[in-house]
């Protein structure tokens, strides 16, 4: 059946957007099921509470454990692997958005920045999967752009969500080197040509031409992920882009 995601946030006006194109369409074809929730609706005060002062003092605040514990109580099953956007967590990658994509059941928490009370990661973890994971090394003010991120990779690799599967696998990091440029009509465009061995029409020759162009992208934009690749990726050619 359909992987099932629900995100648990205190502005479930900021997932409206996983309704909207393509996401929206896979959804509505049954392809992946998406509920969204509202943290305060477990809350129990008057003020509907959710965060308080951090202990140890510090600056801002920090959510609550009564109140995730009893929505991830309600919202987590047997099958779900709990994911929790901090810029503090393991680099989410490719690679992690394939794993994901294979769950039966992914719960994404969105928290503030200064975070959840740790208690809720470690007594989630007594009965299901949990990780900290980050988009990046760079601070939001809390995980929604981050789920919506995550949802948009995860959800382009699940069967029938692309028109063209073929390219999934042909994006960026799924040989572990960056897509090299693309271009369209017209073949002269303010001056600027269209490499010509892509109008060729042979095939061996724009093969090698992309990978060229993706090696020497990879070796001058991110030559952490050359250092990066498997065992035996380059062959003697590539050595030589
Ligand atoms: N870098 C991140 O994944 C993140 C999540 C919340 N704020 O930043």
């Amino acid at each position: 059946q359909p992987l099932r995601i629900d995100v648990i946030t205190i502005f479930p006006e900021y997932l409206e957007p996983l309704r909207a194109a393509l996401l929206g369409r896979a959804i509505e074809r049954g392809l992946l099921e998406v509920g969204v929730h509202d943290l305060r609706d477990w809350t129990h005060d008057v003020h509907r509470a959710v965060d308080d002062a951090p202990y140890g003092g510090g600056p801002g605040m920090v959510m609550k454990p009564q109140v995730w514990g009893e929505a991830l109580d309600d919202v987590c099953g047997e099958h779900t692997r709990l994911v929790v956007p901090t810029p503090a967590g393991r680099p989410f990658t490719q690679e992690t958005a394939r794993e994901y994509a294979t769950e039966r059941h992914l719960v994404f928490a969105c928290g503030r920045y200064e975070g959840i009370d740790q208690r809720v990661m470690v007594d989630a973890a007594r009965r299901m999967p949990v990780d900290e994971v980050s988009i990046g090394d760079f601070v939001l003010v809390g995980g929604e752009v981050a789920v919506l991120a995550m949802v948009e990779a995860v959800a382009r690799l699940l069967p029938g969500v692309l028109g063209n599967p073929v390219s999934a696998e042909q994006d960026s990091f799924s040989d572990g080197l960056l897509e090299g440029p693309s271009y369209t009509r017209p073949e002269v465009w303010r001056g600027l040509t269209v490499p010509s061995v892509l109008r060729s029409g042979n095939h061996a020759l724009i093969d090698r031409w992309r990978r060229d162009e993706s090696l020497a992208r990879t070796f001058h934009r991110r030559p952490d992920l050359l250092e990066r690749l498997p065992e035996g990726s380059l062959d003697e050619r590539d050595r030589e882009v």
